[in-house]
């Protein structure tokens, strides 16, 4: 009779943290998306406008896993309001010789948020200077935290800035973040001021309407657009796209709908052809994706690719089983 394992929020939380061996693992995630071989479906999107929510199901077959992830995740944005966290849901892991049903990963979200944190540390180790050390982050929820954590593990960070919209809610993360990370981070309340002094810029929200101008962009300034991950979520201002000197997508068929790329090709700011040179490298090493130079504004646009779900789910169980975590039950 075929074995199912269960895992918990707890023991995931237990065998995987925000770590160089999750970001490594987010690492070659891009580069096997990079080598053409991965089998990665458009995701499969439901808005339910009426409760600002969404609903995610995202999956890829990396060959030579043995497993594949198949991910339901919700994003409810109003949750916050009545003390619940805006993203949730689970994974589950198939056979790829068979397709039989392995593991479910009750996760509430939890491994997204890693392995979203990993790409936005892979993102900066490929595209910020390497003496970037001064970071604005957009928006004071779970990313925001996550990505700040993430660039202190591949760059020198000594400062940071937070800026939300609810002062409150930056402040309480700008004073969470100083104690959990031990660098200088302070709450914001001028977002031109901060975006023109940062080395890195990572914009966390879900936002429809544009919050970073490209006339704050300067020379050297690595930007990470990671909130944007659907066709009506817009962070960037679509003129960054003039200005920007290289711009990665994590999945250029994904950010031409969803990401902010989607909104510059509106806008006029990107052509169809845009950067079609630079669309063929991913954020990774294989693919030789790296900064030129220190003169050079980077955009990184990440939507969330199913490939980082096979990759961190496969992980997890891996580091669960070591342990021998979780339950088995016949079905
Ligand atoms: N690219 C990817 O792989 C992933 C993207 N996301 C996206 O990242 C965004 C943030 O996710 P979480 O941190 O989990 O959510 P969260 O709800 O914990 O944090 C969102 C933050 O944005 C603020 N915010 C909401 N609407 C805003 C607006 N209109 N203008 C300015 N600030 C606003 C909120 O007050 C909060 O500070 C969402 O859009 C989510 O869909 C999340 C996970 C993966
Ligand atoms: O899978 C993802 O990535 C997301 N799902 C729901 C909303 C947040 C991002």
């Amino acid at each position: 009779m075929p074995t199912l394992k269960i895992l918990t929020e707890s023991e995931l939380r237990q065998a995987v943290q925000l770590n160089a061996d999750a970001i490594e693992c987010i690492e070659s995630a891009f580069a096997a998306l990079a080598s053409g071989e991965v089998v990665m479906p458009p995701i499969l999107s439901m808005a339910i406008e009426e409760f600002n929510g969404e609903v995610d199901v995202k999956t890829a077959y990396v060959p030579g896993f043995e497993s594949f992830a198949i991910k339901m995740s919700p994003g409810f944005f109003d949750n916050p309001k009545v003390g619940l966290p805006s993203t949730s849901g689970l994974m589950v892991l198939f056979a790829a010789r068979t397709g039989m049903l392995e593991a479910v990963l009750l996760d509430n979200g939890y491994l997204t948020d890693i392995r979203t944190a990993a790409a936005g540390a892979v993102a900066a180790r490929y595209l910020a200077r390497s003496d970037a050390e001064r970071v604005c982050i957009v928006g004071a929820g779970r990313q925001s935290r996550l990505q700040l954590e993430a660039l202190c593990l591949v760059r020198p960070i000594q400062s940071a800035v937070v800026w939300a919209r609810n002062h409150d809610r930056g402040k309480s993360a700008a004073l969470e973040l100083s104690e959990s990370l031990g660098v200088s981070v302070t709450f914001g309340s001028d977002l031109k001021k901060a975006v023109s002094s940062a080395d890195i810029v990572v914009t966390t929200t879900p936002s429809a309407d544009p919050l970073v101008m490209a006339d704050w962009l300067c020379a050297g300034q690595h930007i990470t657009s990671m909130g944007s991950d659907q066709a009506h979520k817009n962070e960037l201002d679509p003129g960054c796209f003039a200005v920007v000197d290289r711009y990665v997508p994590d999945r250029r068929s994904q950010t031409e709908k969803l990401g902010e790329l989607h909104h510059a090709l509106e806008a006029g700011t990107a052509s169809v052809g845009f950067n079609i040179p630079r669309t063929r490298r991913h954020c990774c090493r294989q693919s030789g994706e790296s900064v030129e130079s220190d003169e050079e504004i980077t955009l990184c646009d990440l939507t969330g690719t199913g490939v980082q779900d096979t990759a961190i789910a496969t992980f997890a169980r891996m580091r669960a089983e070591a342990v021998s975590a979780g339950i088995d039950i016949e079905v």
